[in-house]
């Protein structure tokens, strides 16, 4: 994995040159932390590319031949558009079949979601890492990662559309295969 650098100084220092360019008066009380706090902000808004997303999906359990579809809904999540830098938000819901009794935390499923959604991201690139981290790291007959999320960059500023989301899905294996697990799944979402 690549090595995660946050220079939080470059990035204080960059803030500090945005409100300057607004016009601000940095020694205004209000403002006078701003840098800092906001390059903070993005530190922890990018804190997932320092985390190594199959460790966090490591840890699986073997279980009693369970081989029908486990979801987990509604996760909700934050990420940031790499296009503005402006957040998008909304729910993951992630599905998947096991094989060979091989089960994953519940837990660490929502860690995988924050993980990836803790990067600059396009919600179609946040979908299929999803995907594809369960995929190698349970080896499952198959997965199926829906997402749904507001922009804000679509919503706030640009084309104004409060309330429109974007809905992504990510199938592989089986649920990519077959149409009635595909189906059975998208059911369970409703
Ligand atoms: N497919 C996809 N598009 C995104 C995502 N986040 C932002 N966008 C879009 O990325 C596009 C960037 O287009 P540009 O024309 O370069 O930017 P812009 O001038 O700010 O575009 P407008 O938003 O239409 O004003 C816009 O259409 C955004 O709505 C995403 O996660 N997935
Ligand atoms: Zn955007």
């Amino acid at each position: 994995m690549k090595k995660f650098n946050f220079d939080e100084k470059k990035a204080a220092k960059a803030v500090k040159l945005l409100l300057e360019s607004f016009g601000e008066d940095l020694n205004r009380e209000g403002v006078k932390r701003t840098p800092e706090r906001v390059a903070e902000f993005y530190k922890e808004a990018l804190s997932g590319n320092a985390v190594d997303p199959l460790k966090v999906a490591g840890v699986h359990y073997s279980t009693e031949n369970h081989e029908e579809i486990i979801l987990v809904k509604d996760i909700s999540f934050y990420s940031l558009c790499e296009h503005h830098l402006l957040p998008f938000f909304g729910t993951a819901h992630i599905a998947y079949i096991p094989k060979k009794d091989k089960i994953i935390g519940v837990s660490k499923l929502i860690r995988l979601v924050e993980v990836f959604a803790n990067r600059l991201q396009l919600q179609e690139r946040l979908t299929k890492q999803i995907a594809d981290t369960v995929m190698k790291s349970i080896s499952p007959r198959g997965v199926m990662v829906v997402l749904e999320a507001e922009h804000l960059c679509m919503t706030m500023r640009g084309v104004k559309k409060p309330g429109s989301k974007m809905v992504t899905s990510a199938m592989r294996g089986i649920f990519l295969k077959d149409a009635r697990t595909r189906t059975e799944a998208m059911s369970l979402l409703k």
